[in-house]
């Protein structure tokens, strides 16, 4: 069925567009491709960029509140390309999938990423079928059946759906937080982020003032259509028409758009009495108008991919490899590679199995003499090591970059006391590097980076729980498919200090919140630790 779907989809739109043709002639089709003209390219680029700004803006929102990191203008250049390949590509959704992936990928959390997709698109269509409810209420007249059924069930499921997930929210999703069970954690977790992205007060009004901003650009293209096409009648009297035909472009059975819109602008300007071949010309020279509303999405297609190409040139490597052994461990038997980097300071990997050159599991740890040797409780390294090196052999293959040079963010070994005797003192770890006079955080990653290439890894499913890790990774060419999440049990010694992390840093560690409200002395749920 998945197979078919795609199909399904294709077959359907043209199936509309051929009965149309049939019953009206070709002659509505060509005169909506005649009518369009400078002035409504022009009109078409300026009501895209609003409509675009407005969309971005609220992908920005949603994604911001689910802790995903969107700049608003590459929000804007990622939303054009999307509509750009939206309109271009069979099935409608291709460019919204990308951006979803894309995005969540750069953030290392692919699933929230394209939850914030979802989210930002429901809110969009919520507001256009509002709308429509509320025209097939005030206006009946001028909606014939088997719309004004269509749009009240769609009402009807919406508000149904917005009420299940409060509830379930209230009552299971809290409990399933907590759950042992993978799928009941997901569901809880994907209703918090339902929650936070739409519901609360710091998004809902702006979600929807944004939405309600993009429905009023898509209606004003609308306009310009119409006005193109040589239709007179009133604005008034149009919008109810134009409402309906919008919520017919989120019907499954489009190409880019194009399809339901046709058919029901034919049935709706039928019935008002405009006439039918006029209402298919004013929804062609719509599509064409939107469509050249998303050409700006083709630069930035193509300003990507020439730059992922010149990434993609190798740059000169600066680390060396120098010497490769087998080494026994309690964990497994790995390979460690040794290397010296730019600097002259020695480096090591550690591969255990065959690793594939895509979507390795991979660990970049940062050195750390006193929590990897001596197990100290001030931070989590010892054991997020043994974690890390125990989930390699437990996925039976993987590598662990050993980065040195990184003892205490960057700052070296003795300053890391220092900032710990700080600590003590009562300062948190960022401050504590401050009051030092030494940067928060001054890790470089280019050797690490340049190992995991050495090595034939393309790209990684990074074991880490810092965003800054990533990007910087990231920055030195890694391609990373994956944040794979490292948690460990927090202890009274390093609660603190890892809740600065989280807050200051902005870590991802959810396994604080839930321990904390889980029962003290209870632990964390078992599938949490790696
Ligand atoms: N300056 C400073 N460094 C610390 C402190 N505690 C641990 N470190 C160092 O922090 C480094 C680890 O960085 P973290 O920020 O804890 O974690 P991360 O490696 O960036 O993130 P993950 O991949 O999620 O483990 C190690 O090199 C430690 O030596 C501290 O209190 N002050
Ligand atoms: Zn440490």
């Amino acid at each position: 069925m998945k197979r078919f779907w795609p199909w399904l989809r294709i077959l359907g739109a043209l199936g509309i567009l051929a009965v149309l043709a049939g019953q009206l002639g070709t002659q509505a089709f060509l005169d909506g491709l005649r009518e369009v003209d400078a002035t409504g390219v022009a009109a078409a680029l300026g009501i895209g960029f609003a409509t675009t700004l407005f969309s971005a803006g609220r992908w920005c929102l949603v994604a911001r509140r689910l802790s995903l990191q969107l700049p608003l203008w590459s929000a804007v250049g990622e939303y054009y390309r999307a509509l750009f390949l939206n309109g271009v590509l069979p099935a409608g959704v291709l460019g919204d999938v990308h951006r979803a992936v894309q995005h969540g990928r750069e953030s290392g959390d692919v699933l929230r990423g394209v939850r914030a997709v979802v989210l930002e698109r429901t809110a969009g269509q919520i507001v256009v079928i509002g709308a429509s409810v509320a025209v097939v209420l005030s206006t009946p007249s001028v909606v014939p059946p088997p719309i004004d059924g269509v749009v009240m069930v769609a009402g009807i499921v919406v508000v149904v759906l917005a009420l299940t997930a409060v509830v379930t929210g209230m009552t299971a999703g809290k409990h399933w937080i907590h759950s042992g069970s993978r799928w009941r954690r997901g569901f809880a977790v994907t209703l918090a982020d339902v929650r936070l992205g739409l519901l609360t007060k710091e998004t809902w009004p702006g979600v929807s003032l944004l939405s309600i901003a993009t429905l009023a650009g898509h209606l004003a293209l609308f306009v310009v259509a119409a006005r193109a096409a040589g239709v007179t009648a009133p604005v008034g009297e149009l919008l109810p028409l134009m409402i309906l035909a919008l919520l017919a472009m989120g019907l499954p059975l489009n190409i880019g758009g194009w399809g339901p819109r046709e058919g029901v602008c034919a049935l709706l300007f039928g019935a008002a009495g405009l006439g039918s071949a006029q209402g298919v010309t004013v929804a062609v020279v719509y599509g064409v108008l939107a469509l050249v509303a998303s050409l700006p999405g083709a630069g930035v297609l193509l300003a990507r991919s020439l730059k992922s190409h010149r990434t993609d040139r190798s740059t000169p490597m600066t680390v060396e490899r120098v010497v490769e052994t087998r080494l026994p461990t309690h964990y497994g038997v790995f390979r460690a590679y040794g290397y010296l980097d730019a600097d002259g300071t020695e480096q090591m990997a550690l591969v255990h199995g065959e690793i594939a050159g895509f979507g390795t599991l991979a660990r970049v740890h940062s050195e750390c003499l006193t929590g990897d040797v001596f197990s100290s409780m001030h931070c989590e390294c010892g054991d997020q090591l043994a974690a890390a090196l125990r989930a390699i052999v437990e996925e039976g293959a993987g590598v662990l970059v050993y980065a040195q040079g990184h003892e205490g963010r960057g700052i070296g070994l003795l300053a890391k006391l220092k900032a710990m005797r700080l600590q003590d003192e009562g300062l948190d770890t960022v401050e504590a590097n401050i009051a030092l006079g030494l940067p928060v955080d001054a890790r470089d990653y280019r050797a690490a980076a340049e190992i995991l290439t050495d090595l034939g890894v393309r790209s990684v499913r990074l074991l880490s729980n810092n965003p800054t890790k990533v990007d910087q990774l990231k920055l030195h060419g890694v391609r990373i498919s994956e944040r794979v999440p490292l948690l460990v049990t927090p202890n009274d010694e390093n609660l603190r200090y890892l809740r600065t992390k989280q807050e200051r840093m902005h870590h991802f560690l959810p396994h604080l919140d839930l321990a904390e409200s889980s029962e003290r002395g209870q632990g964390l749920p078992e599938a949490l630790h790696q």
